[in-house]
């Protein structure tokens, strides 16, 4: 079998220190193979961005170990950490894509910018701008703007190109179409489709099941910190296992027969507050 592009084993992530002390991850496990698409879902608090600041390097683990593409990062310094950043093997697209674009540089030094600083040369770099440009559907005439000067589906689909033109080994998309209107958010998760469907290892963080659904092959579900469910997309919902699981399977009515009553989901509340995270 080939070796997972991520592999994270037993997780634990802390923030603040004594009485302030707040567990934010516990135990969690996962694998991402190549070319697989994993949605990681979880209400809002469950984790979902530390474990992904976790793999970047960008929060410290108190337990656990993290292995990208073979290597285990887990007790890097910040030096290797920022070279590793650089050579650019896993990227990160934020929910707002003005956090993923500096707002003074133009959408041309943007996407160049990490090729530059990975060594490319200035004309191989603009070579592979414009075929990354062509790939998210955006136009080269907007190469000299600033992202102020976008409409936010173009700024998240800059975000997605810069993401993409170093070739990553991981792609991690943190809510990458809630800032998004219809018409974008169906734009933004056509590109993704293509994104797995080209073989690009990817983790697609969401509280929405619903977008999920539709682009990953495999979905993990966090709850409280810890991963409670993980399983084929297909099987999770149908035959979605934990309490909390079948809550959200219960608000997403177009993928349920029936939407869940408000009792049955009052009832399914009552039976998480029983449940062990
Ligand atoms: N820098 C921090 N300092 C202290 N606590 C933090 C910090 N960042 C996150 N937390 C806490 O850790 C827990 C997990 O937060 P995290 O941002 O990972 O959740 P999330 O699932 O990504 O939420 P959201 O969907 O709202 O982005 C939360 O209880 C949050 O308040």
């Amino acid at each position: 079998m080939s070796e997972p592009v991520l592999q994270v084993s037993d997780l634990e992530v802390h923030y603040g220190l004594r009485r302030k002390r707040h567990q934010a991850l516990t135990g969690v496990s996962l694998q991402v193979g190549p070319g697989e698409a994993v949605g990681l879902i979880g209400e809002t608090g469950s984790g979902k961005s530390t474990l992904a600041r976790s793999v970047l390097g960008l929060v410290s683990p108190s337990q656990g170990r993290i292995l990208i593409d073979g290597e285990d990062v887990t007790g890097y310094s910040q030096r290797q950490w920022r070279a590793f950043r650089r050579r650019g093997v896993v990227q990160y697209v934020f929910q707002d894509p003005l956090r993923s674009l500096d707002p003074d540089l133009t959408i041309q030094e943007s996407l160049l910018e990490p090729l530059l600083l990975r060594g490319d040369s200035r004309s191989s770099a603009l070579s592979l701008v414009q075929e990354q440009l062509a790939r998210v559907n955006l136009d080269a005439e907007l190469l000299p703007r600033r992202p102020a000067e976008l409409s936010g589906g173009q700024r998240q689909r800059v975000a997605v190109a810069r993401a993409l033109v170093v070739e990553p080994r991981l792609i991690i998309l943190d809510e990458p179409v809630s800032a998004l209107d219809a018409a974008n958010r169906v734009q933004v998760l056509q590109i993704i489709k293509q994104l797995r469907d080209s073989g690009t290892s990817l983790i697609f963080i969401s509280h929405d099941l619903g977008s999920v659904a539709g682009v990953a092959d495999r979905v993990a579900v966090l709850y409280q910190g810890a991963l409670v469910e993980q399983g084929a997309t297909a099987t999770v919902l149908r035959q979605p296992q934990h309490a909390y699981t079948q809550l959200l399977l219960g608000s997403v009515p177009t993928l349920h027969a029936a939407p869940a009553t408000r009792a049955e989901r009052q009832a399914l509340r009552s039976r998480l507050e029983e449940v062990p995270a």
